[in-house]
């Protein structure tokens, strides 16, 4: 079927969710404001926003939504957006869905491209933030910063004791899951900035990736030829059912003799805490920087009285750069969509 542009007599709804970004971009805003009805979500849990979407309900009819901003808790949740549960009560009328960041694991892809909704997220938006988080973890995985700081506030004397505890990154070897935007730029700013040596494990080999670089980073064919080789690893992957826990008892027993550092950036459930925290304890992990948790929000309380290890509420993403590029990569898609037929960066394909 020709696809037909939507007169201006039939405006799209669209539900915008945590637009508190739309003060940054104003002309595009200025804009949307005119091409769209533009709702606001506020909704506190799962069943509020299902019975808003049922017939009658105040986003009955909504055609897209959009989250510009970050994810929140309080007070209006939207982590369930996306999920098999709610989408079963979406009106047939949602035809696109484009929600900030690069995961999108909150998302039953295969339920939407089943319903006919194309999902976007918007991708090497938040890279730049993400990397400085991540190189901030890895240095502070070595020097153990937040120990030093504990100190600095509490105990000066105290602090004494990390000279022998810590070292340099230089000429260490980091161990980067996922070359993909953040992978990628990881590598460059550790190499560069830290001058560490770098390999990485991908589901393959990614030769233009590996030239992005611009510096020699060597291909581990497996995960644990990966955790025997580094010194830090760091994870940029995605998170599935088959990287759940991708790290566990079995991996941190490949740690190499004086242990390994420990960094994620990704999604928190792609390690096992308790198996962290007991390999800790074993001395094959030495150092640990996490930006993300297995239960979030909160973090395990393994952690809480551990000034050794770095851990920071999921702020990798936080900053004004990201939160610029957030808006206009969705909106962007939105007008994309409803001008073309086709939004402009999906994750999924609706034929
Ligand atoms: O967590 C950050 C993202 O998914 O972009």
């Amino acid at each position: 079927m020709e696809f037909k542009p939507l007169t201006p007599l039939s405006k799209p709804t669209v539900l915008l969710v945590h637009g508190d970004t739309r003060t940054i971009r104003h002309e595009q805003w200025n804009r949307v404001q005119q091409k769209f009805n533009i709702l606001t979500y506020d909704c506190i849990d799962a069943d509020e926003f299902c019975k808003r979407l049922a017939p009658g309900g105040t986003y009955c009819n909504i055609n897209a939504i959009v989250r510009t901003g970050w994810r929140k808790a309080e007070p209006y949740a939207s982590h369930f957006l996306y999920t098999a549960e709610v989408a079963k009560h979406y009106p047939p009328s949602l035809k696109l869905i484009v929600s900030s960041g690069h995961g999108h694991d909150e998302a039953d892809m295969d339920t939407l491209t089943r319903m006919g909704i194309w999902y976007c997220n918007t991708p090497d938006t938040c890279t730049e933030a993400v990397a400085n988080t991540a190189l901030y973890l890895i240095l502070s995985a070595y020097r153990h910063f937040t120990f030093a700081e504990y100190c600095a506030r509490n105990d000066w004397a105290l602090s004494r004791s990390l000279g022998m505890k810590t070292v340099d990154p230089l000429g260490s070897m980091l161990g980067i899951v996922g070359l993909g935007d953040i992978g990628t730029s990881i590598a460059r700013k550790a190499a560069l900035g830290l001058g560490m040596k770098l390999c990485y494990f991908n589901r393959r080999r990614d030769v233009e990736r590996e030239r992005q670089v611009g510096a020699d980073i060597s291909y581990c064919e497996s995960l644990a030829e990966l955790l025997k080789n580094s010194d830090c690893v760091v994870l940029a992957c995605p998170y599935t059912a088959s990287t759940h826990h991708m790290l566990s008892t079995k991996e941190f027993a490949l740690a190499k003799e004086g242990g390994m550092r420990i960094v994620n950036i990704a999604r928190g459930r792609l390690i096992d805490e308790a198996a962290l925290l007991q390999a800790i304890k074993d001395e094959r992990v030495t150092g640990v920087g996490l930006d993300v948790h297995e239960n979030e929000p909160g973090i395990n309380e393994g952690w809480s009285g551990d000034y050794m290890a770095t851990v920071l509420p999921h702020i990798g993403v936080c900053s004004k750069t990201s939160w610029d590029g957030f808006e206009k990569g969705c909106w962007d898609n939105a007008e994309a969509f409803f001008d073309t037929g086709k939004p402009l960066t999906p994750v999924n394909s609706i034929v």
